[in-house]
């Protein structure tokens, strides 16, 4: 039996709501106004910005961030896109959820992850991020957190998804759970993980 480390009762978590936004190009040149007529059709490519400072710095992200009180969670995910690369989202999808909870924390993070179906504006480096386009066929994950290679697929093929992550630190995973359908019970997901991780 694995060691289940210093894990919070499921009594005493809490959450707070971040945002994590994607924004990708059909093709040509990642331009000015997004092509929301696109969705559905093969994504060639993804805007992703590495992160300058603070929470999760050095490595490539999407954009986003907490919400903030009195905001919706798409009006956060809006806000922190632009605040982060100045493109301004027409409409935004929800993708999924995702919920990371850190060994020895009582915090998780429920991060509701959003494609910008329709955007405008050229992307720029603000304080907190340097945006650059990849194709999609050459993402960074060894540049990201070590938990997007799992979920980034279903993100790519716009396939609703919800997954747990127990992290210890910030770079290993001690189990997850990844399930198709973008509003999965984070009690069930969490339980799941916890049998996973006790069993290996
Ligand atoms: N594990 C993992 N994988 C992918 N993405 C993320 C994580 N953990 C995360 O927190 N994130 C995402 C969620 C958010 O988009 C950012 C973190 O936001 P943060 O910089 O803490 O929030 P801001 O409100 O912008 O921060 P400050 O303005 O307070 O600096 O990463």
């Amino acid at each position: 039996m694995a060691q289940q480390g210093n894990l919070t009762p499921a009594d005493e978590l809490w959450m707070k709501d971040l945002t994590l936004v994607f924004v990708f190009s059909g093709g040509g040149d990642g331009g000015d106004v997004g092509d929301g007529e696109g969705v559905g059709l093969p994504r060639k490519r993804v805007l992703l910005g590495m992160k300058k400072r603070g929470f999760g710095s050095d490595r490539f992200n999407g954009f986003g961030g907490k919400v903030e009180p009195g905001e919706t969670v798409e009006q956060g995910a809006v806000r922190e896109l632009k605040e982060e690369s100045f493109l301004d989202a027409q409409a935004m999808e929800p993708r999924g959820q995702i919920y990371f909870e850190f060994e020895g924390s009582p915090k998780v993070l429920h991060v509701h992850v959003f494609e910008a179906t329709a955007w405008t504006g050229d992307a720029a480096e603000s304080d907190e991020m340097r945006p650059e386009w990849f194709d999609v066929a050459s993402i960074p994950f060894d540049r990201m957190w070590a938990d997007d290679r799992f979920w980034f697929p279903r993100l790519l093929a716009a396939t609703p998804f919800t997954g747990y992550f127990l992290f210890r630190g910030e770079q290993t995973i001690l189990t997850h759970v990844l399930e198709d359908g973008g509003d999965v019970s984070f009690d069930r997901l969490r339980t799941t993980a916890l049998k996973q991780l006790q069993e290996q």
